[in-house]
């Protein structure tokens, strides 16, 4: 499954990230495949960003983030010398690489890889979806903010979808208002429903909406497990229903 946006900063890897957790606290075993060559930010968000992958018969060992070995990682992240060491490569090698992360990862028995992208339909979309063709992804998750401009974006993903062949799951929108924590008050910072809005227009299933929350940024900021720990927050019901659609899309279709 892809996690896909027009625009940078939306909150891809925010959802990736807690759509993992959210699928770890439902018993399914998850990998995520951090293909942002440029701007590898699923390190970080686990607090792992310190662990080196290494190589075995079967290929790099990813970076598990817990004991039970129910999330694992991998991402350029892990190879560089330094984590903030910028990546500066042009088509090829980036397409060469992001083969072998799909093919030659060790990632073991897993319900579901997601995979988080850099911003935009690039070559690394185009080498991702073609690595994964073998494998028959499920489909990709749309990450948009309300604002129109993120949202226009977002029209470019869904026409790279239907080029490729890729089902289009839904489209989430983040940063969707703030929900005050005293008086649980929603303020649409930006503006709201522009998400649900292009859903409907394209036909394709609105997944919700994740409002701005400080807890999920600190979570983040912290590599601690939002899902578990804040189940009270305002972004806890939204992420656990998204995971809950994605959990209903794979069992349609191994039914
Ligand atoms: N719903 C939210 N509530 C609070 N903070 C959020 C929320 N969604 C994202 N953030 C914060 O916004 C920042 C950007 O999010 P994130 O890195 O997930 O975006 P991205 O689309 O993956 O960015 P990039 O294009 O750089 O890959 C992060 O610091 C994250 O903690
Ligand atoms: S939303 Fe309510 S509690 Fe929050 S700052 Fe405004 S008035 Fe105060």
């Amino acid at each position: 499954m892809l996690v896909l946006s027009g625009k940078g900063g939306v909150g891809k890897s925010t959802v990736a990230t807690q759509l993992a957790l959210a699928l770890r606290q439902a018993g399914r075993k998850v990998g995520i495949l951090d293909v942002d060559l440029c701007g590898p930010s699923i390190p970080r968000m686990f607090r792992v960003q310190d662990r080196d992958v290494h190589q075995c018969d079967s290929g790099w060992v990813p970076v598990f983030v817990d004991q039970e070995k129910s999330i694992s990682l991998m991402s350029i992240g892990f190879l560089l010398e330094k984590p903030d060491d910028a990546v500066v490569w042009r088509g090829p090698k980036k397409n060469a690489l992001i083969k072998q992360f799909v093919a030659d990862v060790a990632w073991g028995d897993l319900d579901f890889l997601i995979v988080d992208t850099p911003p935009g339909t690039s070559d690394e979309h185009i080498s991702t979806v073609e690595a994964l063709r073998p494998y028959k992804p499920l489909g990709a998750i749309l990450v948009t903010t309300p604002q129109e401009v993120a949202v226009g974006d977002v029209r470019r993903e869904l026409t790279f979808c239907k080029k490729t062949g890729l089902r289009v799951l839904g489209i989430v929108e983040n940063m969707s208002g703030f929900v005050c924590p005293h008086c649980s008050e929603c303020t649409n910072v930006f503006s709201k429903g522009g998400g649900e809005e292009l859903a409907k227009y394209a036909g394709v299933p609105f997944l919700g909406s994740v409002p701005l929350d400080p807890q999920l940024s600190q979570s983040l900021e912290e590599g601690r497990d939002f899902i578990q720990e804040f189940p009270k927050s305002s972004a806890f019901p939204a992420l656990v229903h998204i995971a809950q659609q994605v959990l209903d899309s794979a069992s349609q279709r191994s039914s």
